[in-house]
This record gives C-alpha cells, sequence and structure tokens, in this order.
C-alpha cells in the first residue's frame, strides 16, 4: 500500500486546474534537470483535457519529453474517443514527442503486443504516471474482464497489454490498451486526478479496501510503494 496519500480537494476548477499543472511542471522540470530528458503518461478521458491545455502553456524545454497515454482506446485517431489524438493535438505543437499505443493490429491483444514492443523502446522508469478514475473505478484501462489478472500481474517486462472490458463502460465502450500494473507502480511519482465527490468516495472505499478491493483502483493502490497525490474537484 502506497505509504504516503496526500488528498488536494478543490472547489474552484481555475484552482484544480492551476494545483495540477503547477506539481506536473516541477516533476517534468525536475527531470530534464536530473537526466535531461522526461518520460510522462497522461490519462485520456474528459477531466484532463483542460488541465492538459493549460500545462501546454508551461515554459518547458518541451523537446525533451516524451507523452505516452496511460491508456489508449481502440479506434482511428480520427476518433473523438481516441486519447492519444488528444495528446497529439495539445503536445505536438510544443515539441514534445507523442507515442501512441494504438495500431492497426487485427486484434486488441496483438495491438496490446505492437504496444509493448514500441515502449520498451523507452527509458524506463517513467517520471510521473497520471491517472485518473472511472466511477467505476477503473484506472488507466484497468478493467474488470478477461485480461484483468494479466493487468495487475503480466510476464515479466510486459508494461502494455490489450483489453477487452466486461462489462463495457457505457462511455467509451471498445477494446483498449492499457499500461500494466508493474509499469505503474515502478513510475518515480504517482498522481490521481479525479472529478467529482461520486468518484472521490470510490477512491477513498477503494484505498481502504486495498488487496480485496472490488475496484481495479483498489488494487493498483495497493501496490503503489511511492507517496500517492490525489488532487480531486469537489465542486
Ligand atoms: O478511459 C480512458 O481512456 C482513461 O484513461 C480512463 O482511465 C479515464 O481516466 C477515466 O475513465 C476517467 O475519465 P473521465 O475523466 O472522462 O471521467
Amino acid at each position: 500500500m502506497a505509504e504516503e496519500i496526500e488528498w488536494w480537494e478543490f472547489d474552484s476548477a481555475e484552482e484544480f486546474i492551476d494545483g495540477v499543472v503547477g506539481d506536473v511542471t516541477f516533476i517534468i522540470e525536475s527531470a530534464l534537470d536530473a537526466r535531461g530528458q522526461a518520460l510522462v503518461a497522461f490519462p485520456g478521458g474528459n477531466t484532463p483535457k483542460p488541465i492538459l491545455e493549460k500545462l501546454a502553456e508551461a515554459p518547458l524545454r518541451w523537446k525533451g519529453v516524451t507523452i505516452i497515454p496511460t491508456d489508449e482506446r481502440l479506434v482511428p485517431v480520427s476518433d473523438p474517443l481516441s486519447n492519444v489524438a488528444m495528446l497529439a493535438k495539445i503536445f505536438l505543437p510544443k515539441g514534445a514527442r507523442v507515442l501512441p499505443l494504438n495500431s492497426e493490429a487485427a486484434d486488441y491483444k496483438l495491438a496490446g503486443n505492437a504496444a509493448n514492443a514500441r515502449l520498451s523502446e523507452l527509458h524506463w522508469p517513467l517520471d510521473l504516471v497520471w491517472l485518473g478514475m472511472g466511477a467505476d473505478g477503473h484506472t488507466a484501462s484497468i478493467f474488470p474482464g478477461p485480461d484483468f489478472d494479466e493487468a495487475l500481474a503480466p510476464a515479466k517486462n510486459v508494461r502494455a497489454i490489450g483489453v477487452k472490458p466486461d462489462p463495457m463502460p457505457p462511455e467509451a465502450p471498445v477494446d483498449r490498451v492499457t499500461l500494466t500494473l508493474p509499469a505503474i507502480v515502478e513510475a518515480r511519482t504517482t498522481m490521481f486526478v479525479i472529478n467529482g465527490t461520486d468518484k472521490q468516495t470510490v477512491l477513498e472505499k477503494a484505498i481502504e479496501d486495498g488487496k480485496k478491493s472490488n475496484y481495479p483502483v483498489g488494487r493498483v493502490f495497493d501496490a503503489l510503494t511511492v507517496p500517492v497525490d490525489i488532487y480531486c474537484l469537489t465542486s
């Protein structure tokens, strides 16, 4: 279980955005200073969009930054559900490198294998994994279903796998590729950014239940060893 969990609650969207942007900027800047490059994973969904747009205005040396999605919905990049399309649109103009997890692979398992091969060429671990959470307690694309156990305990050095959620999440009912639990927990820093008191209640329960949790996010918390910051917009 994460040794230290710090909750940051905001009732103003502006302060929530500024709070997350300030901390992510600091983490990227520190990685650039220490290693000359930064490797970060950003989530998809709706909550991060205005935060990412503000983050892109930060005066960072974006050319040294590689960004991957924490997970990807297996849709064409022209689809509004595409996570990498959102990241590419915001950060490619800044000169950052944005790497996709999706591919033209024939099925979701092959797409996972292709993503994993691509990721193996990066300098691990991640400097930052920024995670979102669905109201159903999924995080990244770690969902209940046939791939759940593999996402939590994949073969050695497997950082991404294909996932078929069961049940499918109504907001984006498609197959996915996700970072695996080991790829997430080895990150130098971890943050969760969530929106709404319903999600806050789910996350509190998941953390309390840990290993016994029915929520994927509870299983992730149980495995985390670094301090975790949770940013929550409560209004
Ligand atoms: O589905 C994805 O692509 C995600 O990366 C996912 O884990 C997301 O963070 C949550 O579903 C929350 O999404 P919202 O912020 O849109 O509620």
